[in-house]
């Protein structure tokens, strides 16, 4: 089989201009970069905001192998498919992160027959939005340390500067380090630390902005860190919002691409959703739904994960409703799940998997407590066995849970039909969605309702520092926020090595922090990173590009 990027290298793509006019886009609404990549203006936005909203389907999955277990690739397929059953759809999708492009798990463009392209283009520097998020995050952090160097009128504590830079880029070399070294005249040197653009609370806020005026109210609202009175101090403190909001200008407009079979894509945002809520952008949501009559999105890594902080904190904010979900299993994972070391889950095992099957009926209950409709999809890898596939049709059945098996990895729509008959008639049953919890409860009662009916855990310890950042946080009255719960995607624990359905453990609340301008409380749990390091041997070493500029190694 061709590798993903010759599959991708040898598609017959459309001009983007003939993908938005599919979608009635006027040339004039339609920002190109390029012949098939473009920008969707506020005009267009403006101009079908009385259309009638499509369905919404979410894509999400049971906890992952390293590798992933095809949730981008499902919506692909599935968009696809539902063109190739006559129904009109758009998916909407994360732009990549450099950091797992050049690390671990390479591209988020799909994979096989079922992927967006340009992805050269998506993988890398797409339309610069990951950059500009960067660019006025450091915006920020180069004011703040200017402020203190021109004589900090503020009084900045600068032992208690919670604002930190980023860079779209593993590299844990830039976790811990001090700036403003070199003497007077280059800084007052201080304790700073880098996390990765993808997880930084400027790409949160422009994943739930909802035009420039709320983006740079947001962007204001940023805490940046305390004086040394224990005032608590703001981005628009130093009338950074404005230049911080220019910036993003461009940023705010979702992504116009295609799919292998020239279907629509638009792509926004792009948060991880183990350190951060893991969602595309509410803009791109949104306005595809005024697009199409069904919209295909997906959330990051598990439901325990992506799935939750969609429903609890994108759903809530932007009023969306999802009709119906698409929890995506492999054969692997659940070996995986059952104990086999990765390199080994392509193996037949049985037993393993069946072993492994309490991980998917977890996901199954957790996602059955939001009161929308289920589909499971049975990604099809080439090594699942006949023999595995009918025991997990079989498990879905006794769990009386609607699936499909699904091949659109290998075939394209062709290989979704199914799932897209499936996934339609879904969307047509009564839904009672609801959110798990409430706003208004105790921070403490969120984070645990989170814990014990997503994740499984009988109670959550708290550091002392969590303690009091909660009590700050209420105190300040800003507790009726979302929580946004940061942890391993391996494990519906915070433990990565408690694989299955784990009972009975403790979740640690380590570090507990408001992003006032996203509007979500972030704890951070077990010994999880905002900056995520390069493995021993990155993916970025096979990646390669020719005189003629023909790239090569991408996956
Ligand atoms: N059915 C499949 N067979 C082989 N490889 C697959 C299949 N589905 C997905 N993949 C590959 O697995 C990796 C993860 O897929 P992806 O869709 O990115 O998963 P997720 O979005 O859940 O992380 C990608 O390299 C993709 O090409
Ligand atoms: O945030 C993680 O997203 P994927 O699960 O699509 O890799
Ligand atoms: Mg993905």
């Amino acid at each position: 089989m061709l590798s993903d990027i010759e599959i991708a290298q040898q598609a017959d793509m459309h001009k983007i201009t003939q993908i938005a006019a599919q979608l009635g886009i006027q040339p004039d609404e339609l920002e190109p970069y390029g012949q098939y990549k473009a920008k969707l203006s506020d005009a267009l936005e403006k101009r079908v905001a009385q259309n009638p909203a499509g369905k919404l389907i979410l894509v999400t999955a049971i906890n992952p192998t390293p590798a992933g277990e095809g949730k981008t690739t499902t919506t692909v397929g599935l968009g696809q498919a539902m063109a190739k059953i006559g129904r009109n759809a758009i998916i909407a999708l994360r732009e990549p992160s450099l950091g797992p492009v050049f690390g671990v798990k390479g591209g988020a463009a799909g994979g096989g027959y079922s992927q967006v392209i340009p992805m050269e283009d998506i993988n890398l520097h797409f339309t610069g939005d990951i950059h500009a998020i960067t660019a006025a995050n450091n915006l920020l952090c180069a004011m703040i340390d200017n402020h203190i160097q021109q004589g900090n009128a503020l009084d900045i504590d600068t032992r208690r500067i919670t604002f930190k830079r980023c860079l779209d880029m593993n590299d844990r070399a830039l976790r811990n380090l001090v700036v403003g070294m070199g003497g007077p005249a280059n800084g007052v040197p201080r304790e700073d630390h880098f996390m990765i653009t993808v997880a930084s609370e400027v790409m949160a806020i422009l994943c739930l902005a909802t035009d420039i005026t709320d983006l740079k109210t947001r962007l204001g609202k940023i805490i940046i860190g305390y004086s040394r009175s224990g005032k608590i101090l703001y981005a628009s403190d130093l009338q950074a919002q404005g230049a911080m909001a220019a910036l993003l200008k461009d940023a705010l407009k979702p992504n116009l691409v295609q799919t292998l079979e020239n279907t629509p894509c638009l792509i926004h945002g792009g948060p991880f959703a183990n350190i951060a809520h893991g969602c595309n952008s509410v803009r791109a949501t949104r306005l595809a739904l005024k697009l199409a009559d069904y919209v295909i999105t997906e959330a990051g890594f598990g439901s325990d994960l992506g799935a939750e902080k969609f429903m609890d904190i994108k759903c809530r904010y932007a009023g969306l409703t999802p009709n119906a979900i698409v929890l995506v299993a492999t054969i692997r994972a659940l070996k995986y799940n059952g104990g086999i070391p990765k390199d080994k889950c392509s193996e037949p095992n049985v037993d393993a998997m069946q072993a492994g099957m309490v991980n998917l009926e977890a996901h199954i209950e957790n996602l059955q407590k939001f009161g929308v409709p289920i589909v499971v999809a049975i990604n099809r890898f080439a090594a699942d066995t006949d023999e595995e596939i009918a025991a997990l049709e079989q498990f879905c059945k006794a769990k009386g849970a609607d699936f499909a098996l699904s091949e659109v990895f290998a075939k394209g729509g062709e290989g979704g039909r199914d799932l897209a008959q499936k996934v339609v008639a879904a969307t047509e049953k009564p839904g009672s969605f609801h959110y798990l919890y409430d706003l208004d409860k105790p921070v403490k009662e969120k984070i645990e309702t989170i814990t014990t009916k997503i994740y499984g855990a009988a109670k959550v310890a708290y550091s002392a520092d969590a303690e009091a950042a909660i009590k700050e946080i209420e105190a300040a009255g800003s507790g009726n926020l979302p929580v946004c719960i940061a942890k391993t995607q391996y494990s519906l624990s915070d433990d990565p090595n408690k694989l299955g359905r784990p009972t009975g453990f403790t979740v640690s609340a380590a570090v507990v922090r408001l992003l006032n301008g996203a509007g979500f409380i972030v704890v951070e749990t077990g010994a999880i990173m905002t900056m995520p390091g390069l493995p021993a041997k990155p993916a970025a070493c096979q990646i390669d590009i020719d005189a003629d500029g023909n790239i090569s190694g991408l996956f």
